[in-house]
């Protein structure tokens, strides 16, 4: 499913034009969905009639859409009074007919404005934000919070046209003086701002409603959400005559005398996602606590010194000879990053095959952020898989620049770095070097723990094993994954006491739910 943005929302409305649709015609078609959606979702034309119903009109085109509306509301029997929350362009073009079919205008923004409102909420049934939508463009202040708050403490129902008002399109940011809805009745396509803030207390439930737009019009739009369906059809294929060696291999490399868990859930995780066989090489200080704790998989020592350091030459001889037949690596988990990681990851970047494809977690990217220009050092296919700590130390800028634009600095971290990349967070993204850019459906504040990004790298892993072609592909489709586990984990535990083995735990559940459903 296609998430716009606000600009790009702005170019499909003026190809719309160019395809014959005018503006006219959409908002048109966007008051009439948005009436019937309401009347729907009374029932029928007899439970409208009657209906006490406020329409807030803000400045620009959501107002707009708000009084045709009220219009078709008003001449199928409600009583529909529309509250101009701001001033409105002349002549408003939109305003006579709603008046003319029985609408009464009242202006909010006088000095008894508020108190008129708060006097009419008494006895309505229900609010609509038509406010503002996807112009929004600054916080908002008096009078028009003023009026906002006198509805929020009115407790009356609101359906939020496109938005609801103080919600970002873009970044999903919410202004604490806007309306949070019941209902948010979405124009055309979905916005970003809100799949990315995941936050459904200030949108409450959410339906597109079909405007109109023409076909085609969609290619413009760079991001998508991942639903299950396209999970499902990303899902390797498992011939039934499959041996092991069908599946592909994974190679982890991580772990040290400090760090031990953090490679033993990659692995435990690796080995839930479909690959064939599972290869660990891990420093002998760390292999002789824990090789061999996932059964499934084939433990290596690494070569250390005596304090339990990586020896970085023999050590990244040993990773590349384990990696020579391996049709994935994952590199990071647990690693550490002193000067002997450094170095060994360095030299075993630098000797790999150069068409294996690589997931690069945790201590390997902050290793690589210390590298001047690494990635012109290794010609390897990759997946990075930074949170946006990670993020910052790679790009050079701060945590706080990341998280105010995830989607752009994703995007350019993919193009700067030419591989895919993971920037994780509520509502994780993908980004390819290409400029495709695909956004997770989850959003669990349970993964935000240690350990859950090994997880994830490891069922990344192990899934780019068995189709080591599709890097995007894959990385989305093991966000997907992790995320439908851990939706899972929540709802036995709670976000709260949820932990990353309980995900790993799971990881099988898609398989099995989609195979199922496969089989009906
Ligand atoms: N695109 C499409 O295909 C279609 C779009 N449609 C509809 O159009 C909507 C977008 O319309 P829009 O562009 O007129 O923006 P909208 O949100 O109504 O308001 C902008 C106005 O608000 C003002 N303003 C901004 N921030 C403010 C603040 N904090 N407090 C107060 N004022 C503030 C801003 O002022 P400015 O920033 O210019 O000074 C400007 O005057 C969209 O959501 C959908 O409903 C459909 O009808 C048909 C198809
Ligand atoms: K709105």
């Amino acid at each position: 499913m296609k998430l716009v943005t606000a600009a790009e929302m702005q170019a499909i409305e003026e190809s719309s034009v160019e395809a014959g649709v005018s503006l006219d015609d959409l908002m048109e078609n966007a008051g009439l969905a948005v009436a019937e959606a309401i009347r729907d979702d009374l029932g029928t034309h007899a439970e409208l009639f009657g209906k006490r119903i406020v329409i807030l009109i803000g400045p620009g085109n959501n107002g707009a859409d708000g009084f045709v509306a009220g219009r078709h509301l008003s001449n199928w029997g409600a009583k529909v009074t529309a509250v101009l929350c701001a001033n409105r362009k002349t002549p408003d073009l939109k305003r006579d007919p709603a008046e003319q079919a029985g609408v009464t205008v009242e202006d909010g923004l006088t000095d008894s404005g508020t108190q008129l409102l708060q006097q009419r909420l008494a006895t309505t049934d229900l609010v609509i934000d038509a406010v503002l939508g996807t112009g929004a463009s600054r916080p908002i202040a008096e009078p028009l919070s003023s009026l906002l708050f006198t509805v929020l403490e009115s407790a009356v129902p609101v359906v939020a046209l496109d938005l609801p008002t103080g919600l970002n399109s873009d970044t999903g940011e919410y202004d604490v003086a806007g309306l949070p809805a019941e209902t948010t009745l979405v124009l055309g396509y979905p916005k970003i701002g809100p799949a990315l803030s995941g936050d459904f207390t200030v949108t409450g439930e959410s339906s597109v409603l079909d405007i109109g737009i023409p076909d085609g019009l969609d290619s413009q739009i760079t991001a998508t959400l991942i639903t299950a369906d396209d999970a499902t059809e990303l899902l390797p294929e498992r011939p039934i005559d499959g041996h092991k060696g069908t599946f592909g291999s994974t190679l982890i490399v991580g772990g040290s005398k400090d760090y031990l868990g953090a490679v033993t859930m990659a692995t435990d995780a690796a080995t839930r996602s479909g690959a064939g066989l599972t290869f660990v090489a891990t420093p002998k200080s760390a292999y002789d606590r824990i090789g061999g704790l996932v059964p499934e998989a084939m433990y290596r020592p690494l070569e250390s010194h005596a304090n339990g350091d990586l020896s970085p030459t023999e050590a990244a001889l040993t990773a590349i000879e384990m990696a020579s037949r391996r049709t994935s690596i994952v590199v990071g988990p647990g690693l550490g990053s002193n000067s002997s990681a450094t170095e060994f990851v360095s030299t075993l970047l630098s000797q790999l095959q150069p068409d294996q494809p690589v997931v690069l977690d945790a201590d390997a990217l902050n290793i690589l952020a210390k590298t001047y220009r690494w990635w012109e050092r290794f010609e390897n296919p990759a997946v990075l898989t930074p949170h946006p700590g990670e993020m910052s130390r790679l790009l050079g800028i701060s945590t706080e620049q990341v998280q105010l634009n995830r989607l752009a600095i994703a995007l350019e971290a993919a193009e700067k770095f030419n591989r895919v990349v993971v920037l994780k967070g509520a509502a994780t993204l993908i980004a390819s070097p290409d400029g495709r850019l695909n956004v997770s459906p989850w959003v669990n504040s349970g993964l935000a723990k240690g350990g859950s990004g090994d997880v994830l790298a490891g069922l990344l892993g192990g899934l780019v094993a068995q189709q080591p072609e599709d890097l995007f592909e894959m990385a989305s489709l093991a966000v997907f994954i992790h995320g439908y586990a851990a939706d899972s984990a929540r709802s036995e535990f709670g976000e709260t006491g949820m932990r990353p083995t309980d995900v790993i735990s799971r990881l099988g559940s898609f398989y099995r739910d989609t195979v199922q459903v496969d089989r009906q």
